[in-house]
């Protein structure tokens, strides 16, 4: 510990041991640059080309990007999407003063309430070993049944959150569209059985040696699609073609990777991205997660029209809920989650 009997766990001159993670699960290259490869895609660009508007009232060149994207990369990001820059500067300050309250709190467990989960970072282990960060969970559908679950300190959280929550609704029933569209499926298709259902916010604090911790480890997203707001931040990773791509820190933009769900629908044409989180020394980093789930009761499988004798079922029917129990989709607080 740097000091005094208050400091904050993360405020140390050495990472403590027991976030130390063996060889082969610590990042390499974390000096690798900024990937230009991966897909930004500007939403703004219908408003531009209103001749390109299909049928749908979609962009075609936008949907051809997205469809792209989703399937060589299973993740892009969004700029101009249409969410008002406050919108997003508020949510994180909300987020951050939970985070900030909690972290100078006499507390140091986590908490597990009826209507959300607040993870130190002694929860989280691996092999005996702890993830660099600080964690908030709640369900957000139906938005008016849960906001009065979620913390209600500080005490514009619930507010603030709910309007960055229709914001995202809107969002991602855009995105979803737009990827229905690019894969041939009938309109509402995605959108009509998919909910907001999960927000997760993370606080990553700088550490003092990035090379021998994770702020999260590998993953793919149980989700159809996930939103990740990181307000300019680094340290997200995805994996490409065997390698960690660093995604960039672009103010406003949202990041939107493919989850397990829609590689399920698409027939495996869309790819479930593998991701994580990196640490840095410098500064912390802050990140509004959204996962867009199907319903619990929704059957997921491939769509019909994309399997044929060429191209048959890569996997078999399941209804969304028995496929979150199955795989503890949502780590040790799923059936908490899925309850709530
Ligand atoms: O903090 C992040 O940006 C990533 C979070 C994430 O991958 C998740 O919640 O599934
Ligand atoms: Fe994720």
């Amino acid at each position: 510990m740097k000091g005094d009997k208050d400091s904050r766990w993360f405020e140390v001159e050495c990472v403590p041991k027991n976030y130390i993670f063996s060889k082969e699960d610590r990042p390499q290259n974390l000096d690798a640059p900024v990937s230009d490869s991966i897909p930004v895609i500007d939403l703004a660009i219908s408003n531009l080309q209103a001749s390109a508007v299909n049928i749908n009232g979609h962009n075609t060149q936008l949907v051809e990007q997205i469809s792209m994207a989703s399937q060589q990369f299973g993740f892009f990001q969004v700029i101009n999407h249409g969410i008002q820059e406050k919108t997003l500067s508020d949510a994180m300050i909300v987020v951050k003063e939970f985070f900030d309250m909690q972290l100078s709190g006499k507390e140091t467990r986590s908490r597990h309430k009826e209507g959300y989960i607040y993870t130190r970072s002694i929860d989280y282990v691996k092999d005996g070993v702890h993830l660099w960060r600080e964690n908030l969970k709640h369900p957000c559908h139906p938005l008016e049944e849960c906001i009065h679950l979620w913390p209600d300190k500080p005490t514009q959280y619930q507010e603030v959150i709910a309007a960055y929550l229709v914001e995202i609704q809107k969002l991602s029933s855009r995105i979803l569209e737009m990827i229905c569209e690019g894969l041939g499926l009938k309109e509402g298709y995605l959108k009509d059985t998919s909910e907001v259902q999960l927000l997760v916010s993370n606080f990553y604090p700088p550490c003092p040696d990035p090379s021998l911790t994770l702020g999260l480890l590998p993953h793919y997203d149980p989700s159809l699609i996930t939103l990740v707001y990181q307000g300019g931040s680094t340290g997200l990773q995805v994996m490409k073609d065997g390698q960690w791509l660093n995604v960039g820190a672009i103010p406003n933009a949202f990041s939107v990777n493919i989850g397990n769900q829609l590689e399920i629908i698409s027939n495996k044409k869309l790819k479930s991205v593998k991701h994580r989180v990196v640490t840095c020394a410098h500064e912390a980093r802050q990140s509004i997660v959204t996962h867009v789930n199907p319903c619990l009761d929704c059957v997921i499988e491939p769509a019909k029209i994309l399997v044929d004798e060429l191209e048959p079922s890569v996997y078999k029917a399941s209804q969304y809920k028995d496929y979150v129990q199955r795989n503890k989709a949502f780590g040790d607080y799923t059936t908490a989650i899925q309850n709530a």
